[in-house]
């Protein structure tokens, strides 16, 4: 079992993964969190010296694209196991590769939960028996899609009970939604790959927390997963869920990082 875990961010993912270590007694495992300056934080650091010097086992990433754009290349480097929250960063192909290249130069490995999803087991069989569709479809509350790219496309305030505002790919829903949909990539991963993943996003006025359904279908059946999982009280946009997926995958020493499987 993993001793030694550091953070990247201490937000409403963060906060859960400490709160959770505190309710299990292992929240001495809790070695460094990687804050911007003048953050408060368990054990806070700010560079990525900082938390290397730490020593952590495995680091739990859970602030978003860029933080591991700037922070998870050296700790990988640095042999150190990262696990992602913000998996929605691999449909950056360059950015991939160097996380690819950065984890066979040191030994790190790159470790991708399933975060707020579940299902994803069903997915990667299915994979190989023959899948000829995959489709995601995240429905979440409107209030839980204000500041993101959904308000140039419909109006959030308006009564209408479901307005479907992006549809495209895994790849192209986790560029332009990179705070909201991040499970697509990891659904992708797991499945047909994230150029054909097919991803919905909804704002519904039928749910008060995020809904995230999977249908697949080809030569091994069909598939239907749907899960209600319900927000962060920090964070509208983020299931409650995510934070536990983070922590029992470090928690088992990266042993369930099943979307890593079909990479
Ligand atoms: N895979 C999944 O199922 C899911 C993944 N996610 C991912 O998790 C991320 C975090 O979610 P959540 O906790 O709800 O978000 P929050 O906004 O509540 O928290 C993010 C925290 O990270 C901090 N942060 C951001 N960038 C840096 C940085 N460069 N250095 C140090 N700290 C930083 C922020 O600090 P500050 O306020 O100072 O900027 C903030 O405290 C999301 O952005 C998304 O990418 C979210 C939900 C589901
Ligand atoms: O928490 C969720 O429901 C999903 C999410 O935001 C993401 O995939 O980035």
């Amino acid at each position: 079992m993993t001793e030694r875990i550091g953070l990247i961010g201490y937000g409403a993912i963060g906060e859960e993964i400490a709160a959770a270590l505190d309710r299990l007694g292992e929240r001495d495992k809790l070695v460094a969190t990687l804050v911007r300056p003048r953050r408060a934080a368990p054990n806070a650091v700010h560079d990525a010296a900082a938390l290397i010097a730490a020593r952590p086992d495995v680091v739990i990433e859970c602030a978003g694209h860029q933080a591991v754009r700037d922070y998870v290349p050296d700790l990988l480097a640095a042999g150190i196991d990262c696990i992602l929250s913000s998996v929605g960063v691999l449909a950056d192909a360059a950015m991939a590769a160097r996380l690819d290249q950065a984890e066979r130069a040191g030994g790190g490995r790159l470790l991708l939960p399933a975060g707020a999803i579940a299902g994803l087991d069903g997915l990667v069989a299915a994979a190989l028996a023959g899948i000829d569709t995959v489709t995601y479809t995240s429905y979440k509350p409107p209030h839980a899609w204000a500041g993101t790219p959904a308000e140039q496309s419909i109006d959030l305030d308006s009564p209408i009970a479901e307005q479907v505002f992006f549809e495209g790919s895994a790849r192209e829903a986790a560029a332009a939604y990179p705070k909201n949909a991040n499970v697509s990539v990891a659904i992708g991963l797991a499945g047909i790959g994230i150029d054909r993943t097919r991803v919905r996003l909804v704002s519904s006025r039928k749910v008060d927390d995020p809904l995230g359904v999977i249908e697949a279908a080809g030569a091994f059946g069909r598939f239907r997963f749907d899960i209600l999982a319900l927000a962060s009280p920090a964070n509208p946009k983020t299931s409650a869920l995510t934070g536990y997926s983070l922590l029992q995958c470090a928690r088992l020493g990266g042993a369930w990082p099943i979307a890593k499987l079909a990479r």
